[in-house]
């Protein structure tokens, strides 16, 4: 564990708030906003992300607290970033696809058209992987651009849930790293 990682773990373990039974009972929601409003909190994770990302040319960031990390981690690196968004906000043609998540399901998109994926090698970045549905659709999507997809990260995996076999068993040669496990 290197000291980047160190750091962002404690801050994660600091700032972390749990909230019991949103938003449907029987959830426990990872709230990582408090981690990202302490400044040593969004240095310290914006460096640990960064340092995990391999060789790429652009960050893609999930909406929506995805967008927080993917801007900073961006700017970190000296990269550019891309938004993944939730369905209906950008203009036409699209890239789409629909997913299910731990609480219901989503549709998720990219621009086809304005940025240029094909070939590009990107680091695609989301605060939490819960059952992998939200990180599997956004790679697909890339994939779909004709991106090569060469790694993904996440502050949180949720524990007990199949994110990270989804997400490996769909993508084996893709790089995965969870700072925490929560
Ligand atoms: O692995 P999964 O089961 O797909 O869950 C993970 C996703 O769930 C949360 O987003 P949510 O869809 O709640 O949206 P938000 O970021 O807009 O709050 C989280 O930010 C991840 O994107
Ligand atoms: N338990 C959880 N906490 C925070 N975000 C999530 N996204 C999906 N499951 C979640």
């Amino acid at each position: 564990m290197t000291e980047t990682i160190e750091r962002a773990r404690t801050a994660i373990a600091d700032h972390t708030r749990l909230v019991p039974d949103f938003p449907s009972p029987g959830i426990q929601f990872k709230d990582l906003t408090p981690v990202l409003a302490d400044p040593a909190g969004l240095a310290s994770v914006t460096a640990a992300l960064a340092s995990v990302s391999g060789d790429v040319d652009l960050v893609a960031g999930i909406d929506a607290r995805g967008f927080l990390l993917g801007g900073a981690i961006a700017l970190h690196s000296g990269l550019g970033v891309v938004a993944v968004r939730k369905a209906g906000k950008l203009p036409p043609p699209v890239h789409s696809a629909t997913y299910d998540l731990e609480y219901g399901s989503a549709s998720l998109e990219i621009p086809a058209d304005g940025i240029d994926l094909r070939g590009r090698r990107v680091f695609v970045v989301d605060d939490v992987l819960a059952t992998g549905g939200t990180l599997n659709a956004a790679i697909g999507l890339l994939l779909d651009a004709g991106a090569i997809v060469a790694s993904a990260a996440v502050v949180m995996e949720i524990d007990g849930l199949p994110g990270r076999a989804a997400v490996t068993s769909a993508h084996p040669d893709l790089t995965l790293t969870a700072l925490t496990t929560g």
